[in-house]
């Protein structure tokens, strides 16, 4: 075994603070949403999205109910400025709506993003500058002071377009990029520096958003530089603390969770985690963590698998099968134990008659996200008698007893020890049917007559129906009469005197399926023989009676068939 280049690498320094505050935190309220999907998202992209797609994300968005939306950087391209344009021109934009652009603190791409902004009522100019000590050294070549001043001149540029343009409803961004590459000191001057060069009030608030451009911490430590940074800030009012993670340690959900608790307003995110390398912090997945412990997460996810779609369609990206919430697979369990618990959780949920969802193994109610039951259990070589029954009842109506739950599990886990694969719903039905009521060997059912005599109930008279059947073995003919307290009985006794079989009945169970006229009837018996042999039986038809009697016959020629294997 090679040893891992471990020794390249350096431990990213702990933050020196006393008596942190968001450990014992909780989020109580959605912080401020803003999505980053046409922007960070789309900069990232092999193939970035063209305007109609960019449209088609947009309305998106704006349904899902992002009130800032982060729309480009319309400096950098022509599909980028168009876009904008587009959005302004058509009136794309709702009042509630602010969007947001990026630029580099340059004066040309600044005073460009001014010409595609040019008659817009709410906007966000964002402006971000690299602030890291290895950016500083071998992108800049400049020292902090130079860096600060990149930052103070662009902040001054961005003021004087805001001015020249009289329009109000411009508010400013400030990103020192690369933050978490930054000494936290540091990152706090240029901030400062910032705001000053903005006049930052209380009523004229500036978004400071600390990305961690590249997630080099756990996020423990990612959040003790955020309550820092709020502790340390010279007039907290007069700035909306904002975050901006990325997930290149596969963190960035906990890193802006812990973030929120240290002390932002603000998170920026893209759905499913889109964005640059191995993503951002994915909006879908924190809102819905919220949502999980009660709190409005103040976006509307209730149809995953339409907002799939369109990001799918625009991004030509796919969502991980095991993405949290939104993956195809997250709410499907294959393995027995989960299953079996499962189906137990959501009948006592349906029972409960509460809104409190408890459902084990399962953290949200697929139907909150717009999700069936139907994929909730998926049968392989995994899986269990629970799963199966789960199955046979939420897809086909078919209660199966405890009792034979075990009988039809092995029957359907031998089949898939053959083929090795999943089975599909429709298959497990087929069978069913297969194993328990297209059975016609070894006895099969020629005619049945049942005699329901007047029965008086006051003697509890035992003597009620008699039966004349014909049944077939092997070409030959057997016919017989019998009495009985019921059909079942006395089917019995016939056929216990008639075929050389010495057996009861020891469980029954049945149940109609279907609702309208062409309902049936399902019976489940399971019979006992005089030599202490079990069998289990089903049968279908419209009549009750005869469904009984067919299930008698399916558990008998289960036995004989027993006999002969
Ligand atoms: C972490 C992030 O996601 S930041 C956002 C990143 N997104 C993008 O870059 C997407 C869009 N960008 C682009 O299309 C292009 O980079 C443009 C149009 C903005 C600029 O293009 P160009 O000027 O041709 O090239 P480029 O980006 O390589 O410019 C690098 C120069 O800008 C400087 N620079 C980079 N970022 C900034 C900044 N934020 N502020 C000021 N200067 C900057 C670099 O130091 C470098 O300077 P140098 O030429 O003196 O060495
Ligand atoms: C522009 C900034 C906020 C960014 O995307 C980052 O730092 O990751
Ligand atoms: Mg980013």
């Amino acid at each position: 075994m090679a040893t891992m280049n471990y020794e390249k690498y350096e431990p990213y320094p702990a933050v020196d603070i006393s008596e942190r505050t968001w450990p014992d935190n909780r989020i109580i309220k959605a912080p401020l949403w803003c999505s980053i999907d046409l922007r960070d998202g789309n900069q990232a992209l092999p193939v970035p999205m063209s305007v109609e797609e960019k449209l088609d994300m947009f309305k998106l968005l704006v349904d899902i109910g992002f009130k800032e939306i982060e729309v480009g950087f319309p400096s950098a391209a022509v599909v980028e400025f168009q876009f904008v344009r587009r959005l302004i021109e058509e009136n794309l934009i709702p009042d509630d709506v602010t969007i947001q652009v990026l630029t580099q603190a340059r004066e040309h791409l600044i005073r460009k993003t001014f010409d595609a902004l040019e008659g817009v009522n709410n906007a966000i100019v964002h402006l971000y500058n690299s602030t890291s000590t290895v950016q500083r050294d071998v992108v800049f070549r400049m020292d902090r002071e130079e860096i600060k001043n990149i930052a103070v001149r662009g902040t001054r540029l961005v003021r004087e377009l805001k001015e020249a343009s009289g329009n109000k409803g411009i508010r400013f961004q400030y990103s020192p990029e690369s933050f978490t590459g930054t000494e936290l000191d540091y990152a706090l001057d240029v901030c400062h520096a910032v705001m000053d060069e903005w006049g930052a009030s209380e009523d004229d608030t500036i978004i400071i958003n600390l990305p961690s451009t590249v997630e080099m911490s756990t996020p423990n430590i990612f959040a003790d530089r955020i309550e820092w940074f709020c502790r340390n800030i010279k007039d907290r009012r007069a700035v909306i603390v904002s975050v901006h993670t990325h997930n290149d340690r596969g963190t960035a959900v906990a890193s802006a969770e812990l973030a929120v608790m240290a002390g932002a307003d603000r998170v920026e995110g893209a759905l499913f985690g889109n964005g640059e390398r191995c993503g951002n912090l994915d909006i879908v997945t924190m809102a819905l963590n919220l949502c999980t412990q009660g709190v409005d997460p103040e976006l509307d996810l209730s149809d995953l698998s339409y907002i799939r779609e369109v990001y799918c369609r625009t991004t030509r990206m796919i969502v991980h099968p095991r993405q949290p919430y939104s993956g195809e697979l997250v709410y499907t369990a294959f393995s027995g134990s989960h299953q079996d618990a499962i189906s137990k959780g959501m009948k006592a949920f349906k029972r409960s008659g509460k809104n409190l969802w408890d459902v084990p193994y399962l953290p949200i109610d697929p139907k909150d996200v717009g999700c069936s039951y139907e994929a909730i259990v998926r049968i392989n070589s995994q899986s269990g008698k629970g799963g199966v029954a789960y199955i046979m009842e939420n897809d086909f109506g078919y209660e199966i007893p405890k009792w034979m739950q075990p009988s039809f599990g092995a029957v359907v886990q031998s089949k898939v020890d053959q083929n090795g694969k999943e089975l599909l719903p429709k298959e497990v039905l087929d069978l069913f049917h297969d194993e328990y009521i297209r059975l016609h060997e070894t006895y099969s059912m020629k005619k049945c007559t049942i005699n329901w005599e007047d029965r008086d109930l006051e003697r509890d008279d035992e003597v009620s129906t008699t039966i004349q059947c014909v049944l077939d073995r092997g070409g030959h003919g057997i016919a017989f009469s019998a009495w009985g307290n019921g059909p079942v009985d006395a089917f019995v006794r016939g056929v216990n005197q008639h075929t050389g079989l010495d057996f009861s009945v020891d469980e029954y169970a049945e149940h109609a399926i279907g609702h309208s006229a062409d309902a049936k009837a399902v019976a489940y018996v399971r019979i006992k023989d005089i030599g202490g042999r079990e069998s289990i039986g089903a049968g279908i038809d419209s009549n009750i009676s005869l469904a009984s009697i067919k299930a008698v016959l399916s558990a008998v020629n289960r036995l004989e068939n027993q006999v002969k294997r």
